[in-house]
């Protein structure tokens, strides 16, 4: 068992906060889903999020996009389209299961693998527009076959095999963004234990598929509440309907603005263990999915993180710019985050 999946054994979520509402008969919006939140504002033309190809990567445009934004599109990333198009539609097989279906492989409280909502669910009052299949380790197998007890081979290599096609990126990303920081290859062996046979373990990491039902009252509801990510760095799949949302700073207080789907792109979410290592430098950006009425949306999160009892911490030897944060471990922050949600990060500061 993974250390982190014996993590959530041990921060167990409240069973009735697991399972979400049938949307399938929601013609209206429940009390218990009717949120006040801020609406989000039109992106202006003159900061837009960037987009980065990786054909040709340039440093200073990456280190700017993890520094101003925490958050940013890629393009020939590799993966193939069809692989993306298999994937969207095995989640939209998953999702449209009947409700009595989906409850047969739902998550236990103490479980990270299985059908439910998502885990934040349990810091807010409110209940959220959304639906999650958590895949963590090994137990796919178990509980697709209690979706499908006859077919689920086809979910399962599709799930195994977008899941191989984002290590292999989110690897490479990795990579790509402390390179632009200049930290180097030596204190990241870890990233590559191929290449510097220094250790045996990988990066560990965790996949959550977000679906998003049609809302009968959108500007009313929450699909996913406002988080940052846990991970070093989060990939997305957003497929094209419009929902994920970013937090920006302004003069006076911040506001959402929109992260519009790019045909055939993924987004990448920095996340706070980024945050830490590049000593603040790094954003990790607040965000947000928001409903429609029109459109069931879904999306795919894949989290990556240092692999299993490895300490990290800032990496800087610049005297003027002291570690302003500790060293961790990955399950050290991720419990921290499950006990006490957004204000983890600040118990970590020295
Ligand atoms: C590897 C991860 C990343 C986790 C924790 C753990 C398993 C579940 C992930 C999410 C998925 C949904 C948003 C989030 C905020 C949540 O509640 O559960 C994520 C969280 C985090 O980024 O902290
Ligand atoms: O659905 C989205 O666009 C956001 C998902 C997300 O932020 C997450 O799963 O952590
Ligand atoms: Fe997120």
């Amino acid at each position: 068992m993974s250390s982190v999946t014996q993590l959530f054994k041990n921060i167990p979520v409240n069973r009735d906060r697991i399972i979400p509402l049938d949307f399938s008969n929601a013609k209206t919006l429940p009390e218990s889903h009717v949120w006040s939140k801020p609406e989000p504002e039109p992106e202006p033309m003159i900061r837009p999020i960037p987009v980065i190809s990786l054909f040709n990567p340039e440093q200073a445009i990456l280190q700017h996009a993890c520094e101003e934004w925490g958050v940013f599109h890629i393009t020939d990333h590799g993966v193939p389209h069809s692989l993306l198009h298999n994937f969207e539609c095995q989640m939209k097989k998953l999702f449209s299961l009947p409700m009595h279906r989906k409850i047969l492989a739902v998550r236990s409280p103490d479980e990270s693998t299985g059908y439910g909502a998502v885990r934040i669910s349990m810091f807010y009052d409110k209940l959220m527009w959304s639906e999650g299949f958590s895949v963590m380790g090994s137990s796919l197998r178990r509980h697709a076959t209690l979706l499908w007890p006859d077919d689920h081979a086809e979910f399962c290599n599709v799930m195994e095999e977008y899941q191989k096609a984002m290590k292999g990126l989110s690897r490479r990303l990795i990579s790509m963004v402390m390179d632009s920081l200049g930290i180097t290859h030596e204190d990241l062996g870890w990233l590559v234990p191929e290449i510097t046979g220094s250790r045996t373990e990988s990066i560990q990491s965790f996949l959550q598929l977000n679906s998003y039902p049609v809302c009968p009252d959108p500007h009313l509801a929450m699909g996913l509440a406002p988080h940052t990510d846990s991970s070093l760095l989060t990939i997305l799949y957003q497929g094209n309907v419009p929902g994920l949302e970013i937090q920006v700073p302004e003069e006076e207080g911040s506001r959402w603005i929109g992260v519009e789907p790019i045909e055939g792109s993924l987004v990448v979410i920095m996340g706070d263990l980024s945050h830490i290592i590049s000593n603040g430098r790094f954003k990790s950006t607040m965000h947000r999915a928001v409903v429609n009425k029109t459109h069931h949306r879904v999306s795919a999160a894949y989290f990556t993180g240092p692999p299993k009892n490895l300490q990290v911490g800032p990496l800087t030897d610049d005297k003027d710019h002291p570690p302003i944060y500790r060293r961790l471990i990955w399950e050290e922050y991720l419990a921290a985050k499950a006990t006490h949600f957004n204000k983890a990060l600040t118990l970590f500061r020295c």
